[in-house]
């Protein structure tokens, strides 16, 4: 039996999302929280006489098939090269702020570790593949800093579920950075240690997006999957992640989470809707 890997690759979330300053290669200096959810794409890798790709499940016909593919992209970067069959289960929107390409091509990455044996490429190999791919390998609550290198665990997070709604629009990110009116932003500011899920929920309330308003001004139809959220019973607060288009609502437990899923779907028919658990 040829050896088979599987790897998940989580949606991530920028809970917050800050824009401290650019450098002089025109990348920005961010500052974020980032954690995944349990909602996302599935990598299953087989040992092959040469790399093969496929893609399957419900968003397989937004991303490219070839070389462009993340996957593949990822797997380019073991020397000498580890040949498998790999299928990708498409369930993310993509070039939607859930960093999907990212986390596929940190699936990948994995999976073809775990088949080989061998170790996963360097931070610097990572970030080449894009700047959220960092984050992604580690798909774990992380303070994300620099233009995406600097990874430290966020030490506690509050048990926390959201629903993630994309109101299938594409936002292009250098799009959005470019709109920007500033660059200079404050970081974060950070949380007191241990706080309990009401001082977090408030600290967070008073963090940003700093691309959120930006990419309103693209898409103003952002706006409305905010207000969409925010209307729901028990929505502790609804930002957008990433560079857009998908916003997050934040609740403080599955139900409440499933409720605000299945009313915001029932009433926008053509929304991607998602409730997920937010992983520790
Ligand atoms: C904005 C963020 C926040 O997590 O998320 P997404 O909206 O992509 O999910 C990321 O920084 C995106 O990461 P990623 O999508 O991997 O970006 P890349 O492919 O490396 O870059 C796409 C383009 O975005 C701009 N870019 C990206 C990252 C950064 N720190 N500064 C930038 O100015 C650059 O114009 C770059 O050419
Ligand atoms: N496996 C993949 N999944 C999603 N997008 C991919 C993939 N491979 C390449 N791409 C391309 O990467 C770009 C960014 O995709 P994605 O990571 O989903 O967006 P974002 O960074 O906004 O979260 C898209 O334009 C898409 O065409």
């Amino acid at each position: 039996m040829p050896k088979t890997a599987e790897a998940f690759a989580p949606a991530k979330i920028n809970l917050c999302l800050h824009v401290t300053g650019r450098r002089e290669d025109g990348y920005h200096l961010l500052d974020s929280l980032v954690v995944f959810a349990d909602v996302g794409d599935r990598i299953t890798a087989t040992l092959a006489d040469s790399m093969s790709l496929r893609v399957d499940g419900p968003m397989a016909g937004s991303v490219p098939v070839g070389p462009d593919n993340l996957v593949l992209r990822a797997a380019t970067l073991f020397e000498p090269p580890i040949d498998a069959a790999i299928t990708l289960t498409k369930n993310l929107p993509a070039a939607a702020g859930v960093g999907g390409g990212s986390s596929d091509a940190a699936a990948c990455l994995r999976a073809l570790s775990e088949l080989s044996g061998r170790a996963l490429p360097g931070p610097d190999r990572l970030l080449g593949l894009g700047a959220d791919v960092p984050a992604c390998v580690a798909a774990e609550p992380l303070r994300m800093q620099g233009i995406g290198e600097k990874i430290t665990p966020w030490p506690s997070l509050p048990p926390l579920w959201v629903v993630l709604v994309n109101p299938r629009v594409l936002v292009s990110t250098p799009a959005v950075f470019k709109r920007l009116e500033r660059r200079d932003n404050p970081p974060m500011q950070i949380p007191a240690e241990d706080a309990g899920i009401d001082t977090f929920v408030q600290w967070l309330a008073v963090q940003r997006n700093d691309m959120q308003s930006a990419a309103c001004q693209i898409e103003p139809v952002i706006t409305d999957v905010l207000t969409a959220l925010s209307k729901t019973p028990g929505c502790a607060l609804a930002r957008m992640s990433g560079s857009g288009a998908t916003c997050f609502g934040l609740f403080y437990d599955a139900k409440s989470a499933e409720q605000a899923q299945a009313t915001i779907a029932s009433k926008n028919g053509g929304w991607w809707c998602q409730s997920a658990a937010i992983l520790k």
